[in-house]
């Protein structure tokens, strides 16, 4: 399987507020990562350029809404001029075996790594043993771990500890436990510094980390925080230290990343935006991957070349079956109603979500 992107119908919702094309893609990846192999999403374009919209399947409509107002943000509205022209970036190491975590950090060119640890189904032997394979590759440069809250607060205090050993020190351990108390508790006692993701990304209050003093460091992405305006005021309101990250995006959302850290008033870490490397494919040419370990700031294209259907295709023709752009599509493979289950079920599921964002204009 390769990249896939097709052209849909635009809706009236997203029409209204300037967005003139739309597509819905798959890409799978290099490796598994977030328990997952092919990333979906789609793509919107409006005056402002290219925005994404690709919240992960296990996401409700709810959720999935503050991602799409992102994604409408970065094509309907030009950004301030960026504090700094590029971004340096981490590598980010997936669960795997420490020869390939030794490769991947070897071949990025980047001075600073981020290791994926704690997941179900790993020892903690094991990621000591990638830890050590990475300081390996790094040399002087820095190292933080991921946890994705797979701990609670014993656990967590014995794994940061022997993996502050195994790695020869550690920058900071991203939210090593799921609560916002449990993170207080453990950044009392630890050595290392506690950055919080999931207890600022998908939290009712992503301000209530800062209140508890529960984390050094903020982990901020665009698409689940609702937008690059959005995330810089939450950082600015938090007043700690953030570490702009991905989404696991393609170029398109990785550009939305970069403007972000284009904005922060302070950038004293890595993003962690090196992530089109675990794409097999993507939808700009060239890619914002890395060189030197930095990216330039700044919007990314779909390149006319990535449709699979062909950088023009009117869409009241090609869906004249289906209002919905479920069937009727020939791409230009010939292969008939290729697509069409992608399409579908995208199609659903932004339907859903408008619908809450319609409820929501209509409650305030
Ligand atoms: O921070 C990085 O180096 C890359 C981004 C990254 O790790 C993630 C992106 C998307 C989903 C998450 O599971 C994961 C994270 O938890 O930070
Ligand atoms: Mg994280």
């Amino acid at each position: 399987m390769t990249l896939q992107l097709y052209h849909l119908p635009v809706p009236g919702w997203l029409a209204d507020r300037g967005i003139d094309e739309l597509g819905v893609w798959s890409v799978p990846l290099t490796m598994r990562f977030r328990r997952i192999l092919v990333r979906e999403g789609m793509v919107l374009h409006g005056p402002a350029g290219w925005g994404e919209w690709s919240p992960f399947w296990d996401y409700d409509a709810q959720e999935s809404s503050t991602w799409l107002r992102a994604g409408v943000e970065a094509a309907t509205v030009p950004m301030p001029p960026p504090r700094r022209e590029k971004v340096g970036v981490n590598v980010t190491v997936p669960v795997t075996s420490p020869q390939r975590a030794w490769q991947i950090v070897t071949d990025s060119g980047c001075l600073t790594a981020k290791v994926k640890v704690a997941d179900p189904g790993t020892s903690l032997a094991e990621d000591c043993a990638r830890l050590e394979a990475v300081r390996d590759a790094i040399g002087s440069g820095r190292i933080r771990v991921d946890a994705n809250a797979s701990w609670d607060v014993e656990q967590a205090r014995r794994a940061i500890d022997e993996l502050e050993r195994a790695a020869g020190g550690l920058e900071y351990v991203e939210q090593p436990c799921p609560s916002v108390p449990e993170l207080a508790q453990v950044r009392r006692t630890a050595e290392v510094p506690i950055a919080a993701d999931e207890s600022v990304r998908r939290a009712e209050d992503p301000l209530a980390v800062a209140r508890a003093q529960a984390a050094d460091i903020l982990i901020v992405k665009v698409q689940p925080l609702g937008g690059v305006r959005r995330a810089t005021r939450i950082v600015e309101q938090a007043g700690l230290p953030a570490v702009v990250s991905s989404a696991l995006d393609t170029s398109i959302g990785i550009g939305m990343a970069t403007q972000l850290a284009g904005q922060m008033e302070r950038l004293d870490h890595a993003c962690g935006l090196g992530t089109v490397r675990l794409f097999d494919g993507d939808l700009a040419t060239p890619s914002l991957l890395p060189h030197n370990g930095t990216l330039p700031v700044g919007h990314a294209e779909v390149s006319p070349a990535a449709w699979t259907d062909g950088p023009e295709v009117r869409t009241d023709d090609m869906y004249a079956d289906d209002a919905h752009g479920a069937s009727g599509c020939v791409d230009s493979a010939g292969t008939g109603n290729a697509g069409a289950d992608l399409r579908r079920r995208w199609t659903q599921r932004l339907d859903a979500t408008i619908a809450v964002l319609r409820s929501e204009s209509g409650r305030s």
